[in-house]
């Protein structure tokens, strides 16, 4: 127990509350809150002016983040009792209650580089919390974080601070992109985590009163701070440990004719395995999967527990290797050799119903494309070019005039198609769906190749059109 049992929080009710981070979870997941609770004013602070600048757009087509439905409750909370601001100091002063909902990036450089999470942005709004707060405060952890940083984030409030004080709760957050707004109005279970003191138990007490306002009190689950932590990299690993059971199945029915979505069918009947999030795919993205695992496989490691850390880390080269073999199987189905090629990409995002490509597979499947010589026209209904570039850039493969030369980003799907050799479907838009295949088929140079990553498209009507379709997990 670090909390000292005398730093009691006065049970009183919840007014203001304040994010810092106006991101891809502290945007919608504020919006919610202001959505459901009127009586609470919610200020979303960010140190990215031209983010916050966004947010208050008033066409909301230019918002930061496309999720559905998020365009709605923003305009029906925007400057009523939702706020988008970048004065951070006197935001977190006013606040009752502060989420803390920055990026946790795996870290780049120094120890613990390529696997543990980059905490450097969680620190400094810990310092800045101790530095300006002058009224006690509740202080939640919304960020995804390795087990334990409570008492980091504990440790600096109360050196550093003003002699006030503070509760941490971990409140870590379970939306998907692309179904944020449902998935935050109709969640699961929240999860909190807190201290078990008198002062820890009440501030647990009132987090649960804001979510109640719309979800079922049995819904809301209250454990100590370190389980709650925890849970939250599990519930990441277990997911992305569904993807990659079943990616790997998916590479042994292309070599015995066996289907992977009636393998999946088959399995999910049985109620203890279930049917969900069993979908076969070219490989998961996003910006939390491979991140958490790999936090997930360092902390193992650093506690010596190095046999738990290879069975985690196995989920992600079973993912590395699914995203390999689909370009590999596009450079060999295209005779052994892609080079000066027009492949079409259809999708960047990691998955539908977002512009987010944060990790997304499109990105090594260009990659290992493009040091093949392929010549790459990319669409997606949601990402821009600048963001196409910013990915491939980042890699550092190659250098950004190359990926200039190599790759274009269009915006007529139709118009992409022209003597392309072969499409890749990446993200599995619906839109992609109501095409005119058969037009899109006397456009393409013959033999016309799809390679579809999401098993999205009808593989009979595909074949009768004339295509030479393939898809994931099936010959
Ligand atoms: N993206 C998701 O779907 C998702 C879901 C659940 C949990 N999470 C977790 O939530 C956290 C945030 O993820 P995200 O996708 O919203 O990240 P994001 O990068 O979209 O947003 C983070 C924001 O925090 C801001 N920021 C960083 N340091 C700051 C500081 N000191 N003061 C003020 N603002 C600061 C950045 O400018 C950025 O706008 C991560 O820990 C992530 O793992 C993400
Ligand atoms: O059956 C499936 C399900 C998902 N995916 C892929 O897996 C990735 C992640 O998808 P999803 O989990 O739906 O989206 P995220 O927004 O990454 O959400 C995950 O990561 C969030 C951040 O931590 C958590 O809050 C969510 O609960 C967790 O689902 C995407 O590339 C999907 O295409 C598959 O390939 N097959």
């Amino acid at each position: 127990m670090y909390f000292n049992t005398e730093d009691i929080i006065p049970m009183k009710e919840i007014t203001k509350i304040c994010c810092i981070g106006a991101g891809y979870v502290g945007g919608p997941t504020m919006s919610v809150i202001a959505k459901k609770c009127p009586h609470i004013q919610v200020t979303v602070v960010d140190i990215n002016a031209d983010r916050i600048a966004q947010w208050n757009e008033a066409d909301l087509d230019k918002l930061p983040i496309y999720e559905p439905g998020l365009k709605e409750i923003v305009a029906a909370t925007r400057n009523k009792n939702l706020f988008f601001s970048t004065e951070v100091d006197k935001a977190i002063d006013e606040a009752d209650v502060i989420f803390i909902s920055v990026n946790t990036p795996t870290k780049t450089y120094g120890k613990g580089k390529g696997q543990a999470a980059d905490l450097k942005f969680i620190e400094l709004c810990a310092r800045n919390i101790a530095k300006v707060a002058t009224t006690d405060k509740i202080v939640v952890e919304k960020s995804t974080l390795p087990v334990r940083t409570a008492g980091a984030i504990k440790n600096i409030l109360d050196n550093t601070g003003n002699g006030v004080n503070f509760e941490i709760l971990s409140n870590p957050e379970f939306l998907a992109e692309g179904t944020a707004i449902q998935d935050l109005l109709n969640a699961d279970r929240v999860l909190i985590g807190g201290d078990e003191t008198p002062s820890g138990q009440k501030a647990k007490d009132l987090l649960s009163q804001i979510y109640e306002n719309w979800l079922p009190k049995e819904r809301i689950l209250q454990t100590n701070v370190w389980s709650s932590e925890l849970s939250k990299l599990v519930a990441n690993a277990f997911l992305a440990q569904r993807v990659s059971s079943i990616n790997s199945i998916s590479a042994l029915c292309e070599k015995t004719d066996a289907n992977v979505e009636e393998v999946a069918r088959a399995i999910g009947y049985d109620s203890r395995i279930g049917s969900k999030f069993l979908s076969s795919s070219v490989g998961f993205g996003g910006s939390c999967f491979q991140k958490d695992i790999l936090n997930l496989v360092y902390i193992s490691h650093s506690l010596g527990l190095q046999e738990v850390a290879d069975y985690w880390e196995q989920v992600i080269i079973m993912n590395d290797y699914q995203k390999r073999r689909f370009a590999d199987n596009i450079i060999s189905t295209l005779y052994n050799t892609v080079s000066g090629k027009k492949i079409v990409f259809f999708g960047w995002a990691f998955k539908k119903d977002t512009n987010d490509t944060r990790e997304s597979a499109a990105i090594y499947v260009a990659d290992a494309l493009l040091e093949e010589r392929a010549e790459l026209s990319v669409f997606d209904p949601q990402v821009k070019e600048q963001i196409v570039f910013r990915d491939l850039d980042y890699l550092n493969t190659r250098t950004p005039e190359e990926n200039r030369n190599l790759l274009t980003v269009v915006n007529d799907p139709m118009e992409q198609v022209e003597n392309a050799h072969a499409i890749a479907i990446l993200t599995e838009w619906d839109e992609f769906k109501t095409y005119d295949w058969e037009k899109i088929y006397d456009k393409m140079l013959k033999p016309a190749f799809i390679f579809d990553g999401r098993r999205l498209l009808d593989k009979a009507k595909m074949e009768e059109i004339g295509f030479n379709y393939y898809r994931i997990g099936q010959v």
